[in-house]
């Protein structure tokens, strides 16, 4: 697995990265939402360098121009729910996109320990297509694991690139034996601990809570 953590080098990504931790500004959900949309943004943007591109004729009112325009048939897969604003940022960027979504929850058996349920996937045929899985937390990697596996139902896809704004190392580690060796790893940002909850520390929370407000436990 390729690995970019964007946040290595300083960018404007620093400071979206700052509001979506910091408790003076993340309980702010559209703001919250669109910090998570914004990452999603650049995140598409620095793997649109690796993309399959082909020549085209452009016409200007003046005259033509040849150019390169991406010609990977792109599906955006994204984890509901707090994959959501994620996936609206990367839509953003690849307009013309396939979209999927997945259904992942922590289904919890005691305080500490919980299993993923993979419920709900509606997605097109991925047979030899660009698939972007698109989720904003990778704590244990064991929605993302489980998500891509439930996806194979639907067909192999040519590559993989995962898109997500805040993982720990145990996650990261555990996703890299997971997906295809080609598969590429886009994220913000990658912090050191996972607490006794399966929760990244120092994190930011639960992004579907600040995305969309607490849910009932399931
Ligand atoms: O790497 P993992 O340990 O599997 O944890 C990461 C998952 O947790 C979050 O979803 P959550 O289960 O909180 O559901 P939600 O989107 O409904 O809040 C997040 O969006 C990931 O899907
Ligand atoms: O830290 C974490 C872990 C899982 N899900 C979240 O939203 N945050
Ligand atoms: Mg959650």
């Amino acid at each position: 697995m390729y690995i970019h953590n964007l946040s290595l080098d300083n960018s404007v990504l620093n400071n979206f990265i700052f509001e979506i931790r910091d408790i003076s500004v993340q309980n702010d959900k559209m703001r919250f939402r669109r910090n998570i949309e914004r990452i999603g943004e650049i995140l598409s943007y620095e793997m649109s360098k690796t993309l399959l591109f082909n020549s085209v004729n452009a016409k200007t009112p003046l005259g033509s121009s040849t150019l390169n325009k991406i010609s990977d048939d792109i599906v955006i897969c994204s984890v509901l729910r707090a994959g959501l604003p994620l996936h609206n940022g990367v839509l953003n960027y690849f307009d013309s996109a396939e979209n999927a979504f997945i259904s992942a929850y922590r289904h919890h058996l005691n305080d500490k320990d919980f299993e993923i349920v993979v419920e709900y996937i509606a997605s097109p045929k991925l047979d030899g297509k660009t698939l972007l899985l698109v989720d904003p937390m990778l704590a244990t990697g064991k929605s993302l694991a489980l998500t891509y596996e439930a996806l194979l139902s639907h067909g192999t896809p040519k590559n993989v690139h995962i898109l997500s704004v805040i993982g720990a190392d145990a996650g990261v580690n555990y996703i890299k034996n997971c997906f295809p060796e080609n598969t590429h790893l886009w994220i913000a940002t990658v912090d050191k601990k996972l607490n006794d909850k399966g929760y990244i520390v120092p994190g930011l929370g639960d992004a579907g809570d600040l995305a969309y407000g607490t849910k009932l436990r399931n």
